[in-house]
This record gives structure tokens, C-alpha cells and sequence, in this order.
């Protein structure tokens, strides 16, 4: 059985359980709280586990010259990337006003610790069920540090890191997580939108591999839902998508978002998969049944076969047959028996009319 914890209360993740869906809202609320409820309340509506955010205390994620830095895009809120980024930051008390309504409309809220002044807003006040540390924190040795020995379950990401670094940051969570281990690893690649041929769903396989005490995931950038399927065929057991109400929204991930209705097929369909998934014993079923009866094959006879026949292979042949008979699976069975009363051509030989 593969590995499986509780990430959230009343909600286990990995083994058998249902994949884990994160709607990533991140920044495509504008910085507006009122479009942050209602992706809220649309994450929920889709099916969706948990609506997240990201949260950065922006003085400790950045330095000062990085603030500074000029940000002339097309996606920008304001002229320097502090100015940017503190337009689509929310306050402490907006997380909370948020997490209550999320709590309200009855879906996990979360966010990723983009810092470890975050981490410690969002572990030690508003006390979030788990964490999540983004692609760019994977090779931050000493937020992990900090951020494992709260005791929280971890979802870390894997966008812009080798095998080798992912290694060191599993090894460096593990170490430094008090109690028991609750850990995903998640496929990623930070490009957006994410092209297939970057994608990579095969590190997977290669996560489950290297990584067997943790439950892995994907957190896809690419468009459409196709690739997120496919991941939770391979095994992903938690899959995070950015979702936005209007793909062509000022903002550097809204092109490579969900709609909502995107975000509801991507759930639903993510059911039909696993409930497709099934177990890997290979048996008739009973759907099965009304098929196999109707163009399941029989043994016929090939010819007249007159009562005290010892029937040999060209007595016999196969067909769809009514009514059905023995199965050909069979038939070298049947040779070298003898016929207790006639059979006609090309009707079902009867089991009653072999000699036991
Ligand atoms: C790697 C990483 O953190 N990626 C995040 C999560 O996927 C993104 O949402 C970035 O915050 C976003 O693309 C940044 O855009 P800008 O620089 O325009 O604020
Ligand atoms: C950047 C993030 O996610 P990922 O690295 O998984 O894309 C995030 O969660 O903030």
C-alpha cells in the first residue's frame, strides 16, 4: 500500500484515497478581496478541495533592490516590483476575513509561504491545515528548516530544481519535521504557459521511486486539462491548477489558468479517471455478461456427429452460438471423448451429451 496521511482535518491524501484538488488562485485576484471571495465560492462550486492563495511578508522575500527594480511589463500594478507586488498582496486581517469565508463556504483555504515570516503568519496565527512551499523556496535550505519544524504537513514543489536538489530539500524536511512525516512532492515545471514537451509527467514515476515516504503530486502551468489527467493516471495524488475568472486579465498567470467551468471538468473528470484506474486484476466482469453471452464464443459441431462418436479435432468447431455451450478455451479438451447421442451440424455440442 502506498503511503497516505492526513493533510488536512478529516481529509487523508495518498493510498486509495481521492486525489487532492488545489484551485490556485495565487495572484489573479487583482488585489481585490471582493474577486478573491468569489473565486472562493467558484472553487467550491467546481469541486475543487482547496482554494489557495500566496503570501509573501514582501521585505523578507525580496531585498531591497529587487523591490526597487523596474517592472515595465504589460502585467504590472505598479512602476517598481515592490510597488507590483504589494498591490496584489493582502493584509493579515484580509487573510483572515478570507479564511473565514472559505471556511464558511466549506473548502480548505491555504496558502504558499513564499518567506519565512509568511510561513510563520500562516502556520503560527492563522493556523492553516498545511503548507506549501513553492518551486522557488525548494532549494532554500533554511526555510525548509524553519518551515518542516513547525510540525505542519508540506507540499513542496519541484519547478526549477534538478533530482539532486529535490533530494536534499526531502531530506532536509524529513530531518527537520517533528512527528510523523506527512510530505508531497510535487511535479512541476515553472513555465507558464508550460509547453508538453516540458512537462514531463514521467519525474512522477521517478519521485514515487526516489521519494517512497511521500505522496506526490503535480502543479501544472500548461492549458487545458489533459496533461493534469494524465498526471493522476501516472499516480498524482494531489494536483494544483491556477484558476481565474477571465484568462485575458491583466496578470502573468492568467493565460495559463482555468476557467472555472475548466476547473469543473478537471474535477469531474478526475473522478471518472480514478474510478476508471480500478485494480489491477484482470477478471471478466459482471458488465461484462450481456456481451459475452450474446458474441462469446462456443464449441460447435463441425459436421453431424452421430451418437458414440470419438470426437476428434475436425468433429469440431467454433462459433458465436445459441445457445451458448462450452467455451473454446476448452475444446482440445473434448478430443478423445465420446458423444452419448447425435448432435446435428453446427449446433452447441452439449456438455450432457459427452461421457463423463
Ligand atoms: C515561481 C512562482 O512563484 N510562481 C507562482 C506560482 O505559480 C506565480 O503565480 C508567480 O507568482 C507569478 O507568475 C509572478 O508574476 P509577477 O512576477 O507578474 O507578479
Ligand atoms: C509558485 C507556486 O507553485 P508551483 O511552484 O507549484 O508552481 C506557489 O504555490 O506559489
Amino acid at each position: 500500500m502506498s503511503v497516505e496521511f492526513e493533510l488536512a482535518p478529516g481529509r487523508m491524501v495518498g493510498g486509495d484515497h481521492p486525489c487532492f484538488v488545489v484551485a490556485e488562485i495565487g495572484q489573479n485576484h487583482q488585489g481585490d478581496i471582493n474577486i478573491a471571495k468569489e473565486m472562493i465560492k467558484k472553487c467550491k462550486e467546481a469541486g475543487a478541495d482547496a482554494a489557495k492563495f500566496q503570501k509573501s511578508e514582501l521585505n523578507r522575500r525580496f531585498n531591497r533592490a529587487a523591490l526597487a527594480r523596474a517592472y515595465t511589463s504589460p502585467n504590472a500594478w505598479g512602476p517598481t516590483y515592490g510597488e507590483h507586488k504589494q498591490h496584489l498582496e493582502f493584509s493579515h486581517d484580509q487573510y483572515k476575513e478570507l479564511q473565514a469565508y472559505a471556511k464558511q463556504q466549506g473548502i480548505y483555504f491555504f496558502a504558499s509561504a513564499m518567506d519565512e515570516k509568511a510561513a510563520d503568519f500562516l502556520v503560527d496565527e492563522l493556523d492553516v491545515p498545511f503548507v506549501k512551499v513553492a518551486s522557488a523556496d525548494a532549494n532554500n535550505l533554511p526555510y525548509l528548516k524553519h518551515t518542516a519544524s513547525k510540525g505542519k504537513p508540506m507540499i513542496l514543489s519541484s519547478g526549477m530544481q534538478s533530482m539532486g536538489i529535490m533530494e536534499r530539500a526531502v531530506s532536509t524536511v524529513t530531518q527537520n519535521m517533528p512527528g510523523e512525516k506527512r510530505l508531497v512532492v510535487m511535479q512541476c515545471t515553472s513555465t507558464y504557459p508550460l509547453p508538453p514537451a516540458d512537462v514531463h509527467l514521467r519525474c512522477i514515476n521517478l519521485f514515487k521511486e526516489k521519494f517512497p515516504h511521500a505522496v506526490i503530486g503535480y502543479s501544472g502551468h500548461e492549458s487545458g486539462i489533459a496533461i493534469s489527467l494524465a498526471a493522476v493516471s501516472l499516480g498524482a495524488k494531489v494536483v494544483e491548477r491556477h484558476v481565474t475568472l477571465d484568462k485575458s486579465w491583466k496578470g502573468s498567470d492568467h493565460a495559463a489558468s482555468l476557467t472555472f467551468e475548466e476547473l469543473k471538468d478537471l474535477c469531474d473528470n478526475i473522478r471518472i479517471v480514478e474510478t476508471a484506474l480500478g485494480k489491477p486484476i484482470k477478471e471478466p466482469r459482471p458488465s461484462e455478461q450481456g456481451l459475452f453471452k450474446k458474441l462469446g464464443k462456443s464449441v460447435v459441431a463441425a459436421c453431424a456427429i452421430p451418437a458414440g462418436t470419438k470426437l476428434t479435432i475436425d468433429h469440431l468447431s467454433v462459433k458465436a452460438a445459441e445457445p451458448f455451450g462450452i467455451p473454446p478455451d476448452q475444446i482440445y479438451e473434448l478430443v478423445g471423448q465420446t458423444v452419448t447421442k447425435a448432435i446435428e451440424e453446427d449446433a452447441t455440442i452439449p456438455k450432457e451429451a459427452l461421457a463423463a
